[in-house]
């Protein structure tokens, strides 16, 4: 069917990659047209279905982003900084969507995400899940219902490979919790506490990371008062909800304005 949106995955070697490719070969909505692996890794050339243990599927794996990205209507990214910001130039000149599920961009790799959502679609999250998007909104509703006498701490857990901190989704939430108490994250965050730090700042949003064996994802946003605490939690098992939430989103993105857009945009939420 030539008509369904053909779909790029970059890093399809990866935790996320696997899933997602998995995900779009499921799909009855998309096709897969594309698997991009870095030069020199093992997987090039060789067919993705028996990459990934499976059968043959028929597509092998390329590491030329460029033309595979030309032919593509969204190109899914789950790699590396980097790499997602040289993938941003090639979508654009594509005029693919580029779904983005990296975490741990810079300013200055956001800057040029902006300036390639000038000419594509871009959805980029720190987490796709479902799940994770509701919390964020329950967070922001809750931040804005109490005041600086509840403490906010934001702790996550992940996986021992992980290699930023805090995680996206960590951020995501903080970032909802100081929009719902209507400050600026950068200026009430505290992070990374070691040594004598002195008592905890009144309006402090405390982030803390916990890195260990295969914890898939788990976030707790915690408001800490005098005789009470409202834990909101959100525990993710499974991959397969991200690349769900990323593959909605790449199908979501055809026909839409060029611009910016996130995991809220794509649910309604
Ligand atoms: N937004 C979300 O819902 C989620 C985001 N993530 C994020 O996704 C990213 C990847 O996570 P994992 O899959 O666990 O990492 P991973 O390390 O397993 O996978 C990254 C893949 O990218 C590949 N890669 C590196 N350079 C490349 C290049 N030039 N071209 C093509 N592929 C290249 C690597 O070889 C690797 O296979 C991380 O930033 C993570 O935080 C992960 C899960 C959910
Ligand atoms: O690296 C991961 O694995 C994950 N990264 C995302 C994040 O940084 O929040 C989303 C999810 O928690 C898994």
């Amino acid at each position: 069917m030539e008509t369904l949106p053909g779909i790029v995955i970059m890093g399809a070697s990866g935790r996320m990659g696997r899933m997602l490719t998995h995900g779009v070969l499921q799909s009855d909505k998309a096709r897969l047209i594309g698997c991009v692996e870095k030069p020199g890794h093992p997987w090039v050339g060789r067919d993705v279905g028996e990459a990934m243990g499976g059968p043959r599927v028929g597509l092998h794996v390329t590491d030329d982003a460029v033309s595979a990205i030309a032919q593509a209507q969204a190109v899914i990214d789950f790699t590396a900084p980097a790499v997602t910001v040289a993938t941003a130039e090639l979508a654009a000149q594509a005029r693919a969507v580029h779904v983005i599920g990296t975490t741990g961009l810079g300013d200055e790799d956001l800057k040029r995400l902006k300036a390639a959502a000038r000419h594509a679609v871009v959805v980029r999250a720190g987490n796709m899940s479902l799940g994770v998007n509701l919390l964020v909104q329950l967070t922001r509703k809750v931040a804005a219902a109490l005041d600086e006498d509840f403490d906010i701490e934001v702790v996550e857990a992940h996986h021992r490979h992980k290699v930023d901190a805090p995680s996206g989704t960590a951020l995501m939430l903080g970032q909802a919790a100081a929009e719902g108490r209507g400050v600026a994250l950068s200026e009430v965050e505290d992070r990374g506490r070691d040594g004598i730090t002195g008592e905890r700042a009144r309006g402090a949003i405390g982030f803390s990371s916990i890195r260990g064996g295969d914890i898939v994802g788990e976030h707790d946003v915690i408001f800490a008062g005098a005789g009470e605490r409202i834990l909101l939690r959100h525990v993710a098992t499974d991959r397969a909800v991200f690349a769900r939430g990323a593959l909605k989103a790449a199908l979501w993105g055809q026909g839409q304005r060029p611009g910016e857009y996130d995991m809220l945009d794509v649910l309604g939420l």
